[in-house]
């Protein structure tokens, strides 16, 4: 069900308090022909009533003779940034950045936050914005679980299922997300409640087992029978299984990249209002699929890109796969177990 204007804008006020906007910073809310029509217009609302200077940039949308699937997390990092000055001069020249296209591992997005710019991707349906609303108890939770991961040196995650997987950490930063940009050249996306971070290059090592009813997006597919990757040296190696393994490797393989194999961010997931089972209650297109990517509990691994994290991976495949029933471990330390949240700052 939507949500109304009224409830929407109110929404809007309360998180860009939460990321501190003050009246007289400049705001640019971008937009593309495929944005959602009320993030767009509650957004320019609900800064243009803190008193910011807002601005709309509407940018024409691209990828659509390359990419196979319409969502915006199918086909990644090339944006209609590239080669218009025009538009990237906007953006550095905001306070904050609301965008509702998606330039999430864009070369472009790294540079808009180095001017110390803040940026809110906004892109899932209203309602679901709604229900994960960030609060701070959120935010509490991820730096908590930031803190542990900032602090290891190895990430190890074991299942039932047969995953038995390991990588070295600290070789990147530590990717927190808990729906603010609140500080300046910070990057967030509204709703979303996990930490994760890289394996260091080369790490990477051994079995993950996708079991039946976890998450593959952004096929937007619950897996129907296990799925063993074996990863060897921070590469998937191999895909076993049948028809999701088959359509995993067919999907990697159609971007003919052999850096689409590489293992990216690795986390887990903190949002206590997020659902294992939404996914399965949208329509695939409808949303991004942020339930699934932080469900609290979820061992959330990733391929492909890492220019999020200041690395130069920026290869547009990029699959988000959370996990369920999982144990990861910091340096032997519990983060999870079977699934659940160990540690009580986290939950
Ligand atoms: O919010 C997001 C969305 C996708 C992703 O890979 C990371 N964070």
């Amino acid at each position: 069900m939507a949500i109304s204007d009224v409830q929407f804008f109110q929404g809007w006020k309360q998180v860009l308090g939460m990321c501190n906007l003050k009246p007289g910073e400049q705001v640019t809310i971008l937009t593309s022909d495929d944005s959602n029509p009320q993030i767009a217009s509650m957004a320019r609302l609900a800064a243009s009533d803190i008193g910011a200077v807002v601005s709309v940039l509407n940018l024409a949308p691209m990828n659509g003779e390359k990419a196979i699937s319409r969502d915006k997390s199918g086909y990644i990092g090339k944006t209609p940034l590239e080669g218009n000055s025009a538009a990237l001069a906007c953006l550095k020249a905001s306070d904050m950045v609301i965008d509702t296209i998606q330039l999430l591992f864009s070369k472009e997005q790294e540079e808009v936050l180095k001017t110390g710019a803040r940026m809110l991707l906004a892109v899932e349906p209203p309602e679901v914005m709604m229900r994960m609303i960030p609060t701070p108890e959120d935010k509490a939770r991820v730096l908590a679980a930031a803190k542990k991961i900032g602090a290891a040196k190895k990430m190890t995650v074991t299942s039932a299922a047969g995953t038995d997987f390991s990588c070295d950490i600290g070789q990147y930063p530590v990717l927190t997300q808990y729906g603010l940009a609140d500080e300046p050249g910070r990057w967030d996306h509204w709703p979303s409640c996990f930490a994760a971070t890289w394996p260091n290059e080369e790490s990477a090592e051994g079995t993950i087992v996708i079991d039946e009813g976890d998450i593959l997006l952004p096929f937007k597919m619950y897996a129907r029978e296990p799925v063993t990757v074996t990863i060897e040296k921070g590469v998937i190696r191999d895909i076993k299984g049948g028809f999701d393994a088959e359509f995993m490797r067919k999907f990697m393989e159609s971007f003919n990249d052999p850096r689409a194999y590489a293992m990216a961010h690795v986390g887990w997931g903190l949002h206590t209002r997020a659902h294992w089972t939404v996914l399965g209650l949208y329509n695939p297109e409808a949303q991004l699929g942020m339930d699934a990517r932080s469900f609290a509990g979820n061992f959330l691994w990733s391929s492909g890109p890492n220019t999020e994290a200041g690395g130069d991976r920026d290869v547009p495949c990029h699959l988000d796969i959370p996990l369920r029933n999982c144990s990861l471990s910091l340096d032997g330390e519990a983060m999870t177990r079977n699934g659940e949240v160990v540690n009580a700052d986290q939950r």
